[in-house]
């Protein structure tokens, strides 16, 4: 299997919809790849904060689906959309990953589940998603998480539980904590001995300089292959029979011991 990851940067100059139509027009050039990968809130930028009610828009039939359905379809690939400002059917705000077919149709929604700021920011404005989401396509099975959500290995280790082998990971992670990134793309890879496909953002989001280096880390922990920091696009093979034969040869996830007593329970 191809994975293509874009590594898109935000420019304030740029409208929201030119945003859309450039992020197609990439889609459509990795015609070559069976999944493509965007990252968190391209549409508007994962710091600007003031944007995200004003641009926000329905999952499954807003604007950005209608551009990366036909974008996913005129490509033939299946495509993680990254995530965009969701207005809900209940009102709220969500921070949602959309997942097309090779045909256009919406796959899976998937909301982000841990809200980053610590009181301020996306904890503040966006509402939490409830919901663990795997996606079954050809030859692997993708467990979706966004951002921050990489810091909380139990999250992942849910969707382990619910069969995912790959791991995808849309984020718009600060330069200044670069070096948890990379660390914990690679933890998460080797503790549920799955792959990591973790897709940044480039430049700048409203004044907060994005750590790009979006990686793909294999179920051993090898990295196969890392950005820099400015728009790219990251092409790597994933070898669908690898995820099996890791966890046949170094079973580490069957020694799991689940429900250890608690001290003073
Ligand atoms: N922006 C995020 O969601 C996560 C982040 O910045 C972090 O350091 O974690």
């Amino acid at each position: 299997m191809r994975a293509s990851l874009i590594q898109f940067g935000v420019d304030p100059q740029e409208s929201v919809d030119s945003r859309r139509q450039r992020a197609a027009s990439l889609v459509r050039e990795q015609s070559g790849a069976d999944l493509v990968v965007l990252p968190e809130l391209w549409t508007v930028g994962a710091f600007a904060y003031e944007s995200f009610a004003a641009e926000a828009e329905r999952a499954a039939d807003g604007p950005t689906h209608e551009a990366m359905s036909k974008a996913a379809r005129d490509a033939g690939v299946w495509l993680h959309a990254g995530s965009i400002p969701e207005r809900g059917a209940d009102g709220g705000l969500y921070n949602t990953s959309l997942v097309f077919t090779p045909e256009g149709e919406l796959a899976a929604t998937y909301r982000k589940i841990h809200r980053f700021g610590f009181d301020q920011g996306e904890a503040v404005l966006m509402s939490a998603g409830a919901d663990l989401v795997t996606v079954a396509l050809p030859g692997t099975t993708l467990g979706l998480a966004t951002c921050y959500d990489l810091r909380f290995p139990e999250l992942f280790r849910g969707l382990v539980d619910a069969g995912a082998q790959t791991l995808v990971i849309p984020a718009g992670w600060p330069a200044r904590r670069l070096a948890h990134w990379t660390l914990l793309a690679k933890a998460r890879a080797v503790e549920n001995q799955a792959y990591v496909l973790a897709c940044g953002t480039g430049g700048s989001h409203a004044g907060v300089p994005q750590a790009g280096h979006s990686i793909v880390v294999d179920p051993w922990g090898e990295v196969l292959a890392e950005a820099g920091e400015d728009e790219e696009v990251l092409t790597v093979e994933l070898d669908e029979e690898k995820v099996a034969a890791v966890r046949e040869q170094f079973p580490a996830l069957k020694d799991r011991r689940l429900g250890l007593r608690t001290p003073g329970a």
